[in-house]
């Protein structure tokens, strides 16, 4: 059975656990024959008992089955574990972990990478001592504290806090249930009881161990499916929903300050007065002052609330210290269901506590946690390089209700690049949108990426992050730019004047236009286009484009022009042979992507006023990838034709990882791919694009049929790289019986394009294999059944790799 909270059955809590074993053993008259230790800092009076293993089990049936008697003796705890801000210590005897002595100890604490292996092993039965301070630090490294070596509390060492969340989440993680948290303990008779809790270790931690092993070399309160044992620091608490928590003197009436960016606040304890354990005390008066300068507000989780309905006791969360309690938010048990989750603007805040002349026998205590929430509204970029994000390793915490934006001001047409080096949000609630410079919203991200799945995104010109949160459990993000042409900070004077300016041009303009659409009218001379870009408006001069002299390219569905705008820009303007038969998403998908540096852009388009429909692209000036290739005279370097298929890799990327949907380009070929004076390449020929019908997602890429079309494609475009010409009898490399064929036809020399013939050194030819092997895992994978598909993100990292290689030859 494992743990569901719909289950109305009660697993016991730490505090009823010893409760519920001091009325079993009375009721079920156990034979008494030793001492029950309880650690040293409590002492226990009563029958002596000796607990063997299938005893404690028996207990813990007991408990699960609520079968329990008063009167097993009972436990005076004269000092518990000291909880303060700074000191807090646990201790875990086991036989269960291997202790790491002296050089191991040193490596692991210089590894320091906050996982590592612990061996458990049944047969060495070794006393480990741990401690934790009260912070949350579970990605720090950790220490481990032999018996003999621990000299008292660590006293706020962040790093043996984090290695109980190391060491337990080791051991929850070899007995979990399956909410994959917690543990399940069963022995084997059907009996099996389990908890949410333990790896909860952000919370304070237990009372004394409960039981030791009849050698006294281990104590223990709970039995792992292996028969294991194990220090569980809270227990499920199936009264409150919530987990059990331990006994807290933090109550004072000292100001205590907090200024990390998320902690708790707490009073009293999850367990019951009958056990003599005490919740808080009567007449407190606490008051703790979160202070985090950097915060735009603060977020507040009531966790844990059990406070009498009547009593005089009470808790509230105000924006300053007055004392007329202004603006205070109360939580008392009538109001904590609305006010579970609230926030407060600002970075400061109070939260106040008083308890009455009497604490009420119900009244176990409360716990509330606070997050502060770092980013707000927008941040400017200008430098041209940088590391941006919203990250909790960095010291943010990750909130609810955070709407933040990076705008990365780069200059209109130059490249801004972002590569995410870290995306764990969560799934479908919080999101990373990206937008262009004309807030078309170009990408989102949800949910966690990792190694060649994280994205990287390639832009022009101003560039918008935006991060959405809608819950609390993410890590963050973060991500490398490049703005290869940074943008200047506005100046608002200068923006008055400019903005003045552009309103005087633009009047002008548009009295220019309205004379110039007569005059085109009158004279049939001119073309007015619909712009895309709203800020950008443009006239065709001369409608005589479309001849003979001025078309520069002619594909099965349209002819190709050079025209010229009135601003003295170039353009294509392709003009569409069956305006009918054009599939509607081209223009759409168009619009999306055009902001990618590698893609054509669209710049406007016009159904009325040019003969039929028209789309205007910008003008790529050196032509078709394949005229390129069979161009006589000089030909592409190797050099160009890998940073071509880099720039084409990258393009595809955009269109089958970061489109929403998935795009399928359905026709990428080299005269698709259009280069422009400086040889950059850009994808074109969308007229055969559609949005994918997503089968299944493999590692964040939605895998389809289409995509693999596309990517036996841009394996072919690969090959045609490599051989130097357009492969004419393309549908051949599709009926490959076998890689072996293919890799017969590949192997031969004669296949690389003989110009430029094989590098001379070696690491270059290294390159190009690789290169090769990339082409002919893409063509192959038309072939495949399994999973083994050629993936974009690989294909661009394999890419990469072979750029590098090639690189660092000539260096
Ligand atoms: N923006 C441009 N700049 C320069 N030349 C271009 C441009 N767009 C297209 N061309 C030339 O025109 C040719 C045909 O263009 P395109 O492939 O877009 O037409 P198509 O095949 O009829 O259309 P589609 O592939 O969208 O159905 C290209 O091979 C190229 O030589």
């Amino acid at each position: 059975m494992r743990y569901d909270s719909d289950l109305s059955y009660e697993v016991p809590t730490l505090g009823n656990w010893w409760d519920v074993i001091r009325q079993y053993r009375d009721r079920s008259n156990f034979p008494v024959t030793d001492t029950v230790s309880v650690g040293p800092e409590c002492s226990y009076t009563g029958p002596h008992v000796n607990l063997t293993l299938s005893q404690v089990t028996e207990i813990g049936k007991a408990a699960f089955n609520r079968t329990s008697v008063d009167g097993f003796g009972s436990l005076t705890c004269n000092q518990f574990f000291h909880v303060d801000e700074n000191s807090f210590y646990h201790v875990l005897f086991s036989n269960t972990v291997t202790f790491l002595e002296g050089t191991e100890q040193r490596k692991f604490t210089d590894m320091c990478s906050g996982n590592f292996p612990v061996e458990v092993t049944k047969d060495q039965p070794v006393s480990v001592l741990w401690a934790r301070a009260p912070m949350e630090a579970d990605d720090q490294c950790s220490v481990l504290l032999h018996g003999s070596l621990y000299k008292g509390p660590p006293n706020g060492n962040e790093k043996v806090d984090s290695l109980v969340g190391n060491l337990l989440g080791k051991i929850a993680e070899e007995v979990t249930n399956q909410d994959g948290r917690g543990w399940t303990s069963s022995d084997g008779n059907g009996f099996s009881v389990s908890s949410l809790c333990t790896s909860q270790f952000e919370m304070r931690s237990t009372g004394p161990p409960l039981y030791v092993d009849i050698n006294g070399s281990f104590s223990f309160n709970a039995i792992g499916l292996n028969g294991r044992r194990y220090i569980l620091p809270y227990i499920w608490d199936q009264n409150i929903r919530n987990c059990a928590l331990k006994l807290s003197e933090a109550c004072t009436t000292n100001l205590v300050i907090l200024k990390q960016p998320s902690s708790y606040m707490r009073v009293g304890v999850g367990v019951n007065r009958s056990d003599g354990l005490q919740p808080y005390l009567p007449n407190q008066q606490c008051k703790w002052k979160i202070d985090i300068p950097k915060a735009k507000f603060l977020s507040f989780n009531v966790h844990y609330f059990s406070i009498a309905p009547d009593s005089d006791d009470l808790l509230q969360v105000c924006p300053s210290d007055s004392s007329d309690h202004d603006g205070c938010t109360v939580i008392s048990t009538a109001t904590k269901d609305l006010f579970t989750k609230f926030k407060l603007m600002g970075s400061e805040a109070y939260v106040k506590f008083v308890s009455g002349d009497s604490v009420s026998f119900e009244s176990r205590g409360w716990e509330l946690k606070y997050t502060a929430g770092l980013c707000s509204g927008n941040e400017d970029i200008y430098n041209s390089y940088g590391l941006i994000g919203y990250d909790t390793s960095n010291g943010m915490s990750y909130v609810r209700g955070l709407n933040c934006r990076w705008l990365l001001h780069g200059k209109p047409g130059t490249g801004v690049s972002l590569t995410f080096t870290r995306i764990n949000i969560s799934k479908d609630l919080d999101f990373i949108a990206i937008f262009s410079s004309t807030s078309r919203e170009i990408v989102n991200f949800t949910g966690s990426y990792n190694g060649s799945n994280l994205p990287q995104v390639n832009l022009t010109g101003k560039v918008t992050i935006m991060f959405n949160t809608q819950t609390e459990e993410g890590d963050g993000w973060s991500a490398n730019y490049y703005l290869s042409s940074p943008g200047k900070p506005s100046n608002r004077a200068l923006l008055f004047v400019l903005v003045f300016v552009l309103v005087a041009m633009a009047v002008s303009f548009s009295i220019g236009v309205v004379v110039l659409a007569l005059l085109q009218r009158r004279r049939g001379r001119k073309r007015n286009l619909t712009p895309l870009d709203p800020n950008e408006s443009f006239v065709l001069v001369g409608s005589d484009f479309l001849r003979e002299e001025n078309r520069i390219g002619q594909g099965h569905s349209a002819v190709v022009y050079r025209a010229v705008l009135a601003d003295g820009r170039s353009v294509a303007v392709k003009s569409l042979k069956d305006t009918e038969s054009r599939m509607e998403p081209e223009e759409e998908i168009l619009l999306k992507s055009s902001s990618h540096p590698n893609i054509v852009s669209l710049l406007g388009s016009s159904r009325d006023e040019l003969p039929g429909r028209s789309m205007v692209f910008e003008l790529m000036g050196r032509g078709s990838l394949s005229y390129n290739l069979r161009k006589k005279g000089e030909t592409l370097s190797w050099e160009q034709r890998l940073e071509i298929a880099l720039q084409i890799s990258s393009a595809i990327q955009m269109l089958h990882m970061y489109m929403k949907p998935p795009v399928f380009h359905g026709n990428i070929t080299s005269d698709n791919i259009l280069l422009d004076e400086f040889c950059n390449a850009k994808l074109g020929g969308f007229g055969s694009a559609r949005y994918c019908n997503a089968v299944e997602i493999t590692d964040g890429e939605e895998d389809t049929s289409e995509t693999a079309e596309d990517m036996w494609s841009f394996g072919i475009l690969l090959l045609e790289l490599l051989a130097g010409e357009p492969l004419l009898n393309r549908n051949d490399y599709r009926n490959f019986g076998s890689l072996k064929e293919m890799n017969e036809i590949m192997g031969d020399q004669e296949f690389v394009d003989q110009r430029l013939g094989l590098p001379s050194d070696d690491c270059k030819i290294v390159a190009l294999t690789k290169f090769g092997d990339i082409a002919k895992w893409c063509v192959s994978g038309i072939l495949r059944v399994d999973d083994e598909n050629p993936k974009i993100g690989d294909v661009v990292s394999g890419l990469q790799q072979v750029k590098q290689l090639f690189h660092s030859a000539s260096r």
